[in-house]
């Protein structure tokens, strides 16, 4: 199943994209991690990416396009795929259409996790990720948690370098301006579906199996 997962930032995209991974054994190809990981190598494309990263920007096109051309080259995207985090913009869109049209094979969904605002900020300044196991955690929705230290395999816990209040402003904005009008463009094409982000991340997976259910058919 070939999916691709819209949401604002903090709307739990990467959550669900894991879950969905195991269930429906498809690879999660986030643009965002496919930046960070080129950023931390160190590789001319990471150094580029870096500043608008940094301040909340997109990252140019053409960079992130060659990144998604290359991975949905390899093997393990034959069965499908989740795409986190792209496309971000129409002209991402467009050029994601243009490539599966050569590749032959279209979308099966586009699905939206939709948060409300004021629930995203409070979940953007709240997150932070252990450094040793991955996992993530929101010091607003479990208070009682031992101060930066992880539940699952006691490593120190850490905030991305872009979760600061004043890029995430700017990534929600971004979102507002660059990403929505995704939303239409899929409901034009007939492959948009949603789900509510909020609540129990079972509960809202179950609404986004449900929903990949349906799609299968
Ligand atoms: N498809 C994309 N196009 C341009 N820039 C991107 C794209 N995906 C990720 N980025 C860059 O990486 C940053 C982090 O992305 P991501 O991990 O998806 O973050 P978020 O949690 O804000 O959605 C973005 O703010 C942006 O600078």
């Amino acid at each position: 199943m070939r999916i691709v997962l819209l949401g604002a930032p903090g709307s739990g995209k990467g959550t669900q994209s894991k879950l969905i991974m195991e269930r429906y054994k498809v690879p999660q190809i986030s643009t965002g991690d496919l930046l960070r990981a080129a950023v931390s190598a160190g590789t001319p494309l990471g150094q580029q990416a870096k500043a608008a990263m940094d301040a909340g920007q997109l990252v140019t096109d053409d960079i992130v396009l060659g990144m998604i051309r290359e991975r949905l080259a390899m093997p393990d995207t034959q069965q499908g795929y989740i795409l986190d985090g792209f496309p971000r913009n129409l002209a991402q869109a467009g050029a994601l259409d243009d490539l599966l049209k050569e590749l032959g094979k279209p979308l099966d969904v586009a699905l939206l996790i939709d948060v409300d605002f004021d629930n995203l900020m409070q979940r953007l300044t709240g997150r932070q990720t252990c450094g040793s196991c991955g996992a993530v955690f929101n010091r607003h929705t479990n208070p009682s948690r031992k101060e930066n230290v992880c539940d699952v395999c006691g490593g120190e816990l850490t905030h991305r370098a872009d979760d600061n209040e004043e890029t995430i402003g700017k990534r929600l904005k971004v979102y507002e301006e660059q990403t929505r009008p995704l939303v239409q463009y899929y409901s034009e094409r007939s492959l948009l579906q949603t789900v509510k982000g909020e609540g129990e991340i079972e509960s809202i997976y179950k609404a986004v199996s449900e929903v990949l259910e349906s799609c299968r058919k």
